[in-house]
Order: C-alpha cells, then structure tokens, then sequence
C-alpha cells in the first residue's frame, strides 16, 4: 500500500492552478517603470523609437522560438495549431491571399514613429540586455520539453491589455505616430486570446502532479523576467537626457 500523499503535495484544482498561473500578472511588464511611462505619453519621440527598435529584435525571434517547440514536439495535432504561430509572425502568400504577417506590421509601426528600414532590420539599435533576454527565451524553447516551452508562451495571457492600452492612449498622447502603424497591437488582441486558450490546455495537461504545476509556475516567472529585464535595457539606454547625437 501506498503511504498517503500529504496535503501540500495533492496537485491544485485546475481552476486553481489557472489562478496561481493567471496571479504572476502582478509581474508582467505593463507595471514596469519604462511601460507606464510609454504608455501614459511621457516619453519623447526619441525613447519610443527606441522602445520599438528593440522590440523588433523580441518580434524576430518569435518564430524561431516557435520553430523550436514545433522541432521538439511529437505531437501532430499540437504541431498543427502551433505552425500557425509561425505564419502568424512571418506572413505568407497562398490561395487565401496575402498576410504580411506580424514582423512586416512592426515594421510599419517602425516606419510611423520615423525609423528607417535599416534602422530595424540591422538591429543596430539593440541593446546588449535585449539580446540577451531574448536570446534567453529562445534558447530556454530549445532545451526544454514543448510543453514547458509552451507554458513560456503564456504571459501573453496578460498581452491583450497592454495592446488594448496602447492602441486608446498612443492617438492623443503621441499624435505625431501615424495611426496607421498601430495596426500590429489592434492584429494582436484576438490572436493572442486564440493563442491563449491553447497555451492553457497544454499547461493544464502538464501539471498532473503538485510538483509540475509548481514548475509550470516557475516558468512563467521565467519568462516574465524576459520581458521585464528587456525594459530594464531598454529604459537604461534612452534616459530624458540622452545626447542628441545618440538618439535613434
Ligand atoms: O507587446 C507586448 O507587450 C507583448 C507581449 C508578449 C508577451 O507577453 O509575451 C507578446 C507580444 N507582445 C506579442 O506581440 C507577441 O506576438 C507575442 C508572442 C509571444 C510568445 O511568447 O509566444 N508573446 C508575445
């Protein structure tokens, strides 16, 4: 006869563990100093430029994040919803038409707030913390099982805000963006949500024992670091008193 398993060590609910999961969003990067002051309009120009030229370099590497989960997933049906990240981000032509896809909108946000193509596509403005914490996050999809990758995925729970935030306050706060370059956080809300929901039943799958839910945990506070140490590079490189010769 087995010995009972004591109480701390039964795994939570699924309702619960979704909570202690959907709780970590007290540490995503919609409360970082760099974040609030983006999106409350009181950044100057130079410093939102360089906010999405560094974002470029996150946006770049979704898709070879999500490659490697696919290469490390043995399960056809996961891998055909997760090959819709990929198109997501990277666009395609087909009979259905063309979708430039995320990479290509971002870089039209580039273009609104006045950076060059060169600008983002040499990655000349990326700082070495950026590199860095993305880097982190791609290569942490290599190493480990596609589900934990997975779970990494799922700050974007917490995405659909700070788009929705952006998309209200940037019109009045940053009139001299074109709106047409907003267009990439409006593509986000819904794509994310479908993201979401998948990401949640993978990690609800996952976390069978007390021990793996607490891992599942683990990870995603992992990857909110990602975000918020990002921030932490990018708010470092663009202070109010950047001389003008340095700013983007
Ligand atoms: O603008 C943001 O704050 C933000 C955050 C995140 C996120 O929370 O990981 C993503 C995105 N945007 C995003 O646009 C996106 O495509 C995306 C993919 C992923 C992911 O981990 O697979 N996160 C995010």
């Amino acid at each position: 006869m087995t010995a009972a398993l004591p109480h701390d060590a039964l795994p939570w609910s699924a309702a619960e563990f979704e909570a202690r999961l959907r709780a970590l969003e007290s540490r995503y990067h919609i409360h970082h100093p760099f974040n609030r002051r983006l999106n409350s309009g009181a950044l100057a120009p130079f410093q939102v430029r360089g906010w999405v030229a560094n974002r470029f370099y996150y946006q770049h590497a979704i898709p070879m994040k999500d490659a490697a989960i696919m290469a490390n997933c043995e399960d056809r049906a996961t891998r055909r919803r997760w090959a819709l990240r990929l198109l997501d981000h990277d666009g395609r032509d087909d009979f259905a038409g063309v979708n430039a896809g995320g990479i290509e909108t971002w870089s039209a946000l580039g273009t609104a707030v006045g950076l060059s193509r060169e600008d983002l596509w040499t990655f000349r403005h990326v700082q070495p913390g950026v590199r860095f914490a993305v880097d982190a996050y791609v290569n942490f999809a290599r190493r480990a099982p596609w589900q934990e990758a997975i779970i990494s995925s799922l700050t974007e729970m917490f995405a659909p805000k700070i788009h929705a935030d952006r998309l209200a306050g940037w019109p009045s706060h940053y009139p001299w963006i074109d709106a047409s370059g907003l267009g990439y956080f409006r593509s986000r809300i819904p794509l994310a949500q479908r993201d979401v929901e998948h990401g949640l039943e993978v990690a609800l799958a996952y976390g069978d024992t007390r021990a793996k839910q607490q891992r599942a945990v683990a990870i995603l506070g992992f990857k909110l670091d990602v975000l918020w140490s990002l921030l932490d590079a990018v708010d470092r490189a663009y202070p109010d008193d950047l001389a003008p010769e340095l700013r983007p």
